[in-house]
This record gives C-alpha cells, sequence and structure tokens, in this order.
C-alpha cells in the first residue's frame, strides 16, 4: 500500500458513527452534522463540528464531502475468498451447496494464476463495498492464501485470514495433514502475521471436515504464536450438526469440539451458530468468542433464523458477516438489512433492531469481535481513518430520501434499506484513498 500523506486535511461532512453497543447503551449512536475530521498520517487527530476544528486549525487544508454522509469503514466477519465467483448457488442445503458449488471451485485455487484474480476481485469487491477489514475465510491451498494476503496489502484491506485445513469429508485435493497444515500455517504466520495491517487467523474448515489431530495442531499454533485469531463454522444446519456429533461421540456438543481442544477464546469468531444449546451460549460467553451472524447466506441456503435474543440473554457477542458465497453479496448494508428483516420476522422471539444497531453490527462490532476496536471500527480520535462516504447520485432513491430528510437519522436508516454499492462514492484505509468513483460512475482507484 502507499505512504499514507504525512499532510493533515480536514474533512467537512455529517458523520455517524457508534463508538459504543446500542444494545447496552440507548445513546451508542453518534451523529455529527456538518462535522470535521482531522486526520493526518491515516489517523483522526480530532473531531468535532467543522466551524470548531476550523476555528482551531484555520490552515489545514480542507475536502468538502458535503452532500454525503460518512461512516466508519464495514468490518466483514466472515467472508470466503475463494467463493466470490460461486455466488447465487441457490436452491440446496448446506451440505449438498459445498459439494456441487463451493468446493469445486475452491479446487480451482490449486493454480496460483487463478488464485491471483480471484484475490484481486475480492479485494476490490471488499474494498468497493465500503469493507475496510475483513475475517477471511481463506483458501485449502498456501499459495493461494499468500496471494491474498499480498493482495489485501497492496490495495489497503485489513484482512484477518489463515489457511484452511480440512482432513476428511471434503474432495481429496482440499485435504491435507496435520504435519503439513501446522508447517505451512507456521510459514505463512511468520510471513504476514502482523505484516502492515494484515492479521493471521487460525482456521480449521468447521469439525466436519477436521480430525482431532488437525483441531490440536491449529492449538497448537494458537500456543506459539502472539495474537492470531481463530475462526471456523458452528452450528448451520441439521444434517452438519448430526454429522458432528457422530464423527465426536466424545464431544458434549458442536461447540465442546472446538471447545476441548483449547480453540474457544477472546480471539474466536465462530459462523452462524443457528441452532446452540444452553450449555453452548453458555460457554461462548464465559470464553468472550464471537457469534458472526450471516443472515443472507442463511436464508439462501435456508439454514435458519439466527438467535439473536438467546445470545444478547447469554452475553455473547455477536458480529455481522457476508458469508460470500453462501451469501448473496459484498454489502454489509445488505446484510444489515437482511439481519433486521429476519429479527422482524421472528415477532416476539425477535429483537427489534434500529438503524443504530445495524451500524454497530456493520462497524464497531466486528473491530470488537477483532479484538481491533483500539484501531478501527468508529471515528474517535486516535483510531485509524478507516472510512466510507456515502453519496447518491441526482436522481437516484437514496439521493431523494437524502435531498428531503428532515433529520440525519433518516439517512442512516434509508442508507440501509436501499442502499447499494452504486452509493458508495469513496473508501478510504488507513487514510489513504482506496476508492473513489466520480459521479459518471468511473472508478478512480483499485
Ligand atoms: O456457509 C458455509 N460456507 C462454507 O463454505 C462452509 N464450509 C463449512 N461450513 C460452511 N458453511
Ligand atoms: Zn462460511
Amino acid at each position: 500500500m502507499t505512504q499514507t500523506s504525512p499532510t493533515p486535511v480536514l474533512y467537512r461532512v455529517t458523520f455517524m458513527h457508534t463508538p459504543a453497543s446500542p444494545f447496552t447503551d440507548p445513546d451508542a449512536l453518534h451523529v455529527q452534522e456538518d462535522g470535521g475530521l482531522l486526520v493526518e498520517n491515516g489517523v483522526i487527530l480530532a473531531s468535532g463540528t467543522f466551524s470548531a476544528l476550523r476555528a482551531a486549525h484555520p490552515g489545514v487544508d480542507v475536502t468538502d464531502l458535503r452532500g454525503g454522509l460518512l461512516l466508519p469503514g464495514f468490518i466483514d466477519t466472515h467472508v470466503h475468498y475463494p467463493q466470490g465467483r460461486v455466488i447465487g448457488g441457490l436452491g440446496m442445503p448446506l451440505l449438498e451447496w459445498l459439494d456441487r458449488n463451493a468446493l469445486p471451485e475452491e479446487a480451482r485455487l490449486a493454480d496460483p494464476a487463478y488464485s491471483r484474480a480471484v484475490a484481486q476481485e475480492f479485494t476490490r469487491s471488499l474494498l468497493q463495498n465500503g469493507t475496510t477489514t475483513a475475517l477471511v475465510f481463506g483458501s485449502h491451498f498456501a499459495s493461494a492464501v499468500d496471494i491474498l494476503f499480498s493482495e489485501a496489502e497492496r490495495t489497503g484491506l485489513r484482512a484477518v485470514a489463515g489457511l484452511v485445513v480440512s482432513d476428511r469429508l471434503l474432495r481429496p485435493e482440499l485435504h491435507t495433514t496435520p504435519e503439513r497444515a501446522y508447517a505451512e500455517s507456521k510459514a505463512l504466520i511468520e510471513k504476514w502475521h502482523g505484516t502492515g495491517r494484515q492479521l493471521y487467523a487460525v482456521t480449521p474448515r468447521f469439525s466436519l471436515s477436521a480430525s482431532e489431530g488437525i483441531l490440536d495442531a491449529c492449538a497448537a499454533l494458537l500456543r506459539e504464536f502472539e495474537g492470531l485469531r481463530f475462526t471456523s463454522h458452528i452450528n448451520e444446519n441439521g444434517a452438519e450438526i448430526q454429522t458432528v456429533r457422530e464423527l465426536f461421540p466424545g464431544a458434549r456438543d458442536y461447540l465442546d469440539t472446538y471447545e476441548r481442544a483449547g480453540l474457544v477464546t477472546r480471539h474466536s469468531v465462530l459462523a452462524h451458530n443457528l441452532h446452540p444449546t444452553g450449555r453452548e451460549l453458555g460457554a461462548m460467553a464465559e470464553h468472550c468468542c464471537t457469534a458472526a451472524h450471516c443472515p443472507c447466506s442463511n436464508s439462501a441456503l435456508g439454514s435458519g433464523f439466527f438467535p439473536l435474543k438467546r445470545h444478547l440473554q447469554a452475553g455473547v457477542h455477536v458480529s455481522l458477516g457476508t458469508d460470500v458465497g453462501g451469501g448473496t453479496g459484498f454489502s454489509m448494508l445488505k446484510e444489515g438489512l437482511q439481519a433486521y428483516f429476519m429479527q422482524q420476522l421472528q415477532g416476539e422471539g425477535g429483537v427489534p433492531l434500529t438503524p443504530a444497531h445495524l451500524l454497530y453490527l456493520a462497524t464497531r462490532a466486528g473491530a470488537e469481535a477483532l479484538d481491533l476496536h483500539h484501531l478501527t471500527g468508529d471515528l474517535t480520535p486516535g483510531k485509524v481513518f478507516d472510512a466510507v462516504l456515502v453519496d447518491p447520485a441526482p436522481q437516484t432513491p437514496l439521493r431523494a430520501v437524502f435531498d428531503a430528510a428532515e433529520n440525519p437519522a433518516r439517512l442512516l436508516a434509508a442508507t440501509f434499506a436501499t442502499g447499494t454499492q452504486g452509493d458508495l462514492t469513496r473508501v478510504w484505509a488507513g487514510g489513504e484513498a482506496v476508492y473513489c468513483r466520480d459521479r459518471s460512475g468511473a472508478a478512480l482507484h483499485t
């Protein structure tokens, strides 16, 4: 990634963010109309009204973004790098979808030329959608994961990613051994963990495809290296859960297959968790791990409704993920809206989500899940300037709402309800403009 400019810039724009959680703090949403954000060396130095910041910093260059709405860069906590080209495999439950749709494509990433093209599409798709940090489910091939990290670092995406490891029940070319999984992961960790914006996540695909030996190899890596993250899948689909039960007769439940290997910690993010037991929720809360909720995928694969209320009541942290390609695209706006829909559809059993909840789930909740909230996830001074500008073009549905809005809260609600990638015109990662589109629709970066 190119160096950030050391020259300070004062951004003039209405901005919103959630430095706290609306699930616990009714005043979590901060709205600054005609705001100012002073950014230097990629870091936010000061924030407030534009007039106050202008008075305090009269000589600083101003970038005028009035007419738009600035939000923190989105944080997608579950997205599969090798699945961008198989979005849209509708009409199948999880295990059939894996066999017929996802795994044949994942096998193609053995070819470095193929994986480079896919990595470029993937990083571009995330940044164009305003996602500046992602917990990425990598590839089964170490060469493809190396290429992903180099593309992420080149484009400015903060990727928390790793080699996906499995040793049974997928396809032979996607299987490895505990020894090879350990050795290849270690080499990637030594090269990429903490390099630039990149971090490493130890990633067994799911217990269905992982022997105890490979889970132990994952645990050895977590013990050996500081600050690694851990991610996998859990409790997504009835047939999957039943198979895991048969494969681990000694385990109390699905979570226990990871827990007894020492894989469930503050740095663990488990995707889905649609069908948890009370014990699993209690243990997840105790270990301070996160459930990544992926509502578009859950709908597309018919996997079920996410029991958000039970997670919150148990004290389990929840973040949001697109789960491309089980999910339907890279938009965290669409994902937030689908989360809202699915809670609405549960009636009394659902949690009524406000636009503040959706913004929190799409930004700060992900930063907390990844233990990166000291760096990103909101726009308070001291944070890195990871941000996205919503600035709908004239004569578009969202522009009509923006122009008519009587208060800024309407802007946020409408952004989630009807905003698309086409309404996002600028994205910054670490203060650097990593995506920029002019009013004609021409992409100027990435
Ligand atoms: O939604 C999912 N997508 C996947 O690729 C996958 N692999 C295991 N379990 C999974 N669930
Ligand atoms: Zn997934």
